[in-house]
């Protein structure tokens, strides 16, 4: 199906736009009413994930009420250590929490490379349902964690500051890390290719610990699985977004992806020389600006699409949009790159 706004993937690919295309990270989610609404009526989390047309209600509800100009599949990157065998409970206030960990050999043993068509048909059927009921108005962006961040996840069990068994893992047994994030990788190129026959027209990898490995062990352990993915997902355009690895970003200009996403640590400027030209930025707004003024918003959004320039660019945040922002703010900020992001164009 002829897509109606294809903005998103023309800056993708480096080809012209009219304006700059903006969507949040977490978008769908708890900022917006309807969304808890709908939350409401479900025993948890997970239902809403594994329930195709409540999944595809909550996707396209930012494209409706906010306006951006995509929309991404609600699910979340911990279904795929589930699909693996290692399943996760998603804690009330506190988050993602996994029962059991992964931290032996004998612990591996309970893990299988996932088929995403039998452990994960329910977000391939999500897909397929939000893109019959968004009839081409906006692309839908399918994602994955980079292996790395779910590691994490597996390893430690749940969210944490340090993350130190799992760094610690990559000290104390670097060879069942390794075997690990190969499982991992395997399973998640057979998903996000899975996601793409289903109908996604771009796809995000989410590196959301990066941050906290240093630069050499980023290169051993994270980098070379994101490549893999890459080098796996050829039909749409990839983003990679890795938040908190600015030590990373001429690394990843090597990388067979089309975008990368920035954080607000970043120096728009400075990514800019280190990524080179042939790569669009995506980002990288502070969410915290959305606590301001509208003035304010619409000052700071102004700022940042003259540093980022009229073309290569997505607007964003620099990572997930917080839940208690005011929706309002969200679309101060959208509305802001619709207007000001033409006018800079013309
Ligand atoms: C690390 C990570 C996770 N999940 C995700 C990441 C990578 C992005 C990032 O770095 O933020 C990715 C994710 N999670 C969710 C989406 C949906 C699509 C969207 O972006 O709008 C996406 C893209 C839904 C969700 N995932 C989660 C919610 C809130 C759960 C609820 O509704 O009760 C939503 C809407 C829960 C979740 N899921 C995760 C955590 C740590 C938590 C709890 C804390 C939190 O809420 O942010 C793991």
């Amino acid at each position: 199906m002829q897509l109606k706004n294809d903005l998103l993937i023309r800056a993708a690919k480096g080809e012209a736009v009219e304006r700059t295309p903006v969507w949040l990270m977490r978008q769908a989610g708890r900022i917006l009413p309807e969304y808890r609404a709908v939350r409401e009526s479900l025993s948890g989390f997970k239902e809403l994930v594994e329930t195709p047309e409540l999944a595809a209600e909550v996707t396209i509800q930012p494209v409706d009420i906010l306006g951006v100009d995509a929309a991404i599949i609600f699910s979340d990157i911990l279904v795929v250590p589930e699909a693996m065998g290692c399943t996760y409970e998603m804690v009330e206030k506190r988050g993602p929490l996994f029962p059991k960990t992964i931290r032996t050999e004998q612990d591996m043993k309970s893990l299988r490379i996932a088929d995403p068509h039998e452990h994960l048909h329910y977000v391939l059927d999500a897909i397929k349902v939000t893109k019959k009921a968004l009839n081409g108005r906006v692309p839908l962006i399918g994602f994955a964690g980079a292996p790395w961040t779910i590691l994490a996840y597996m390893v430690e069990g749940s969210g944490s500051k340090t993350f130190s068994h799992a760094r610690g893992m990559l000290y104390t047994n670097p060879k069942l890390a390794h075997q690990l994030l190969r499982m991992i990788t395997d399973t998640t190129i057979a998903y996000l290719q899975a996601q793409v026959e289903a109908g996604a027209n771009l796809i995000q990898v989410f590196d959301s610990w990066a941050g906290i490995l240093s630069p050499a062990q980023y290169r051993l352990f994270s980098l070379p699985y994101i490549n893999e993915i890459c080098n796996a997902i050829n039909s749409v355009p990839v983003t990679v977004f890795a938040k908190g690895a600015f030590f990373a970003l001429e690394d990843f200009a090597t990388l067979n992806c089309e975008t990368i996403g920035l954080d607000w640590n970043m120096e728009i400027k400075t990514a800019r020389q280190q990524v080179g030209p042939n790569k669009t930025l995506q980002g990288n707004m502070d969410p915290c600006l959305l606590y301001s003024s509208f003035d304010t918003i619409q000052h700071e959004t102004i700022k940042m699409l003259k540093e980022f320039g009229p073309q290569r660019h997505i607007a964003n945040l620099g990572h997930g949009v917080y839940p208690d922002t005011d929706p309002e703010k969200v679309k101060c900020f959208i509305q802001t790159v619709k207007e000001y992001g033409a006018t800079i164009n013309s």
